[in-house]
């Protein structure tokens, strides 16, 4: 695999450049490294998806697991244009850490600032995260993969087109062009190679041009020129763009660990080091452990922190001493978090929850401190980024021998302030409007539409497969020559309610169960997706419902078109209610087989509830046991295949011929001589049924709608993404 196309930016290639008559000129952002270099972005960097530069400061990290503590006191800054890497021995840490980062776990103490602000939900999506895992629907191709994220991902205001051609040109530029028709693939079916499901995770989140992006051991099965080339990427993509990037990264080569400007160094979940990648041989040298020359640093950093107990605990010294070093970054010093505390208490004590200040907007803060370590603009270069437009407030206080003021502006009409300036702090003035617009990049009507075709494209192989078909098409066979044409008498009678029973059982579990063992892996990628706050929920779930209605009556409805003219056929309206009923009972069966997958994370135990459940609705369905004991009697009304079957009944033998009564009749209207012919009421009344057809339909739409409504509240409340 070779990735050396003009991936993001190499040389003096622009990202993703789009073919010259779609060129747009956009405003850059501007860097602590990167002041306003030329582009020729595509429009994905216009105001659609205004990109800020990213400042991350994370203080004092601690996570605690079963009081085993992961991470302890992890500190490090990283700023735009910078890539920090992450090392460290496997189970050191990383993962954690970057889970931390990305706001997916809770820390157990310490603080994450993104230019200054808590990380907060609004925050949180907009961080690109690739996991270590690539997880995608497997019977998707590559290319409607990333199409399918395009549409979802990329704002209404491009067109159609315009994001296809977007897919495109990363296609083009990951070098996935050759595989691109290619099935995502899973352990059963073989599709994209490890490497190509690695850059289509990256291609994937690069769509929404994120501003930090993390990114978990993202070499890790490439090979070294893949490798090097992938990094080379990143690293010019954040020099060039202003990114923040973080990366974890288990032994890289040392032309890759050269690339890194920052390196935070994990031993046992504590910080070896935190430093320039320049400096790190210095800082070992300096506890006594000095690098033989042409030796690989990585290695011999990451051999140094393998080493024995002493050795870990002397370097975890020397890094803990290092924190009061004068070179230690300002940003981690307790001082500086202790101005943006000031600020954060301030805005939330000043500033309504709308982001006024006394009826005046605010986008931007600025502040200015009088100290004389932190005086320079140099040191601060946000400082002087936010442009003045209106002065609404500003105040002044001492603390902690500090003093500080704070500059509220006003927003110029019409001016957006994030593309003419460096990216500063909105701190929580300018989250409630903005919020809005990002974090749902296209609307509901757009999600549903691309989440509904989604659904059936990715659903279609697996409900439809040729297994299934071939088993509808011999069940339906086999029950027809069963019970074919059987004669309207009572001798008969068991024979065509056997046919029922079956059918509403069969595909019952049929859909139950089909229900059921999709749903897990399906989780992972709506969890990944909704933690990147592609779409609602709601959107999700209703497209599901939509989108997937086609493929589930499918095959109810060839059985039935088989089966049913062969056990005897009396009129079309018969044909199509008795229809009409199998498939309301099969999606009955299916929101319940959804609901339980939604509320079990463990597949056995999902299993074990549904057998139960679908098993007792077997028994209590009406046909095998028709003399249930009066205090179990409710258990019949729990039974969705009761109502089903009922109601077939009450359908197929109301109309058409009567069942004429046996000689030796087990109905009392036969014996009685009162007539010749069974009436439906008797045949019910002999299984202790007594609502009409509208009341088993109703209860049945219940069963429907109170299922999916409870599965919508269990995915939304008690199985949120974390
Ligand atoms: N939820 C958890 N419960 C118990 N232990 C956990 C949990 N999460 C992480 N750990 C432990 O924390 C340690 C760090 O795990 P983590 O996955 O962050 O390591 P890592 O450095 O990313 O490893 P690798 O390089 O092998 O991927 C490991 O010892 C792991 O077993």
């Amino acid at each position: 695999m070779i990735i050396s196309k003009d991936l993001f930016l190499l040389g003096d290639q622009d990202y993703l450049r789009l073919p010259k008559d779609e060129k747009r000129t956009m405003v850059r952002p501007t860097s602590a490294k990167t002041q306003r270099v030329e582009s020729h972005l595509p429009c994905l960097q216009h105001h659609h998806l205004p990109h800020r530069p990213l400042e991350l400061v994370f203080t004092n990290v601690s996570y605690v697991v079963d009081k085993k503590a992961i991470l302890k006191d992890i500190s490090g800054v990283v700023k735009p244009g910078e890539l920090l890497a992450v090392m460290g021995p496997s189970g050191c840490g990383k993962t954690t850490l970057l889970n931390c980062l990305a706001g997916r776990l809770k820390l157990d103490s310490g603080n994450i600032r993104l230019n200054k602000e808590r990380l907060n939900k609004r925050w949180k999506r907009r961080i690109c995260y690739v996991l270590q895992q690539d997880i995608f629907f497997p019977d998707l191709t590559l290319r409607q993969t990333l199409e399918y994220a395009a549409m979802l991902r990329l704002p209404d205001s491009l067109s159609h087109a315009q994001k296809k051609q977007y897919v495109d040109h990363i296609i083009d530029v990951l070098d996935l062009t050759n595989c691109q028709e290619t099935i995502i693939g899973d352990y059963i079916k073989r599709g994209l190679s490890g490497g190509e499901k690695k850059r289509a995770n990256i291609a994937c989140e690069l769509l929404t041009n994120p501003s930090l992006m993390l990114l978990d051991e993202p070499t890790s099965g490439l090979d070294s020129h893949s490798a090097y080339n992938l990094m080379l990427s990143l690293k010019k993509y954040a020099e060039k763009e202003g990114k923040t990037v973080v990366v974890t990264v288990h032994q890289p080569s040392s032309q890759i660990f050269h690339m890194f400007d920052r390196l935070l160094l994990l031993c046992n979940g504590e910080t070896a080091y935190f430093g320039d990648v320049n400096k790190v041989v210095d800082f070992f040298n300096n506890v006594g452990l000095t690098m033989m020359p042409h030796y690989n640093p990585a290695d011999f950093i990451l051999e140094q922190v393998k080493g024995s107990e002493e050795m870990k605990e002397k370097i975890i010294t020397a890094a803990r001493e290092a924190r009061f070093r004068p070179n230690y970054p300002q940003e981690l010093m307790p001082e500086y978090f202790n101005q943006s505390m000031y600020l954060n208490n301030y805005h939330e004590s000043h500033l309504h929850s709308n982001g006024h200040i006394g009826g005046v907007r605010c986008q931007c803060q600025r502040e200015l401190w009088n100290n004389s370590r932190h005086s320079t603009s140099q040191n601060h270069p946000s400082s002087e980024m936010c442009v003045p437009v209106a002065v609404a407030i500003g105040e002044t206080t001492e603390s902690q021998g500090h003093v500080y003021t704070t500059i509220a502006v006003k927003e110029e009409e019409g001016k957006t302030l994030w593309q003419d300036t460096a990216s500063h702090a909105s701190s929580s003035v300018s989250s409630s409007d903005d919020d809005v617009s990002w974090q749902w990049p296209t609307c509901f009507w757009t999600q549903f539409k691309v989440l509904s075709r989604r659904n059936f494209q990715e659903a279609r192989p697996r409900m439809l497969s040729t297994l299934n078909w071939v088993q509808t098409v011999a069940l339906g066979v086999m029950a027809g020559l069963l019970w074919f044409q059987l004669e309207r008498k009572e001798e008969s009678l068991h024979d065509i309610q056997g046919w029922m029973f079956f059918s509403t059982t069969y595909w019952m579990l049929f859909a139950h169960f089909g229900a059921l063992s999709s749903f897990p892996p399906e989780r992972e990628v709506i969890n990944k997706e909704r933690l990147s706050g592609a779409y609602r929920l709601s959107a999700y779930y209703l497209a599901k419902m939509v989108g997937e209605l086609p493929l589930t009556i499918t095959l109810p409805a060839v059985y039935h078109i088989i089966s049913y003219p062969m056990l005897g056929f009396h009129s079309p309206a018969v044909f199509a209610t008795l229809l009409g009923f199998l498939l309301l009972n099969t999606i009955v069966a299916q929101s319940v087989g959804f609901f339980v997958g939604a509320c079990c994370m463990d597949m056995q135990v999902s299993i074990t509830i549904s057998a139960l459940y679908t098993l007792a609705t077997q028994l209590f369905g009406g046909y095998l046991a028709t003399n249930i004991p009066p205090w179990l009697k409710w258990m019949q009304y729990l039974s969705m295949v009761h109502y089903a079957y009922q109601n077939m009944q009450i359908v197929e033998f109301s109309e058409g011929e009567w069942i004429k009564c046996a000689p030796q009749s087990k109905f009392d209207v036969c014996l009685n001589n009162s007539t010749t012919h069974i009436p439906v009421a008797s045949i019910l009344e002999v299984q202790g049924a007594s609502l009409p057809l509208w009341a088993n339909t109703l209860v049945l739409l219940l069963f429907l709608l109170i299922f999916r409504v409870l599965g919508y509240i269990v995915l939304r409340y008690f199985r949120r993404p974390k």
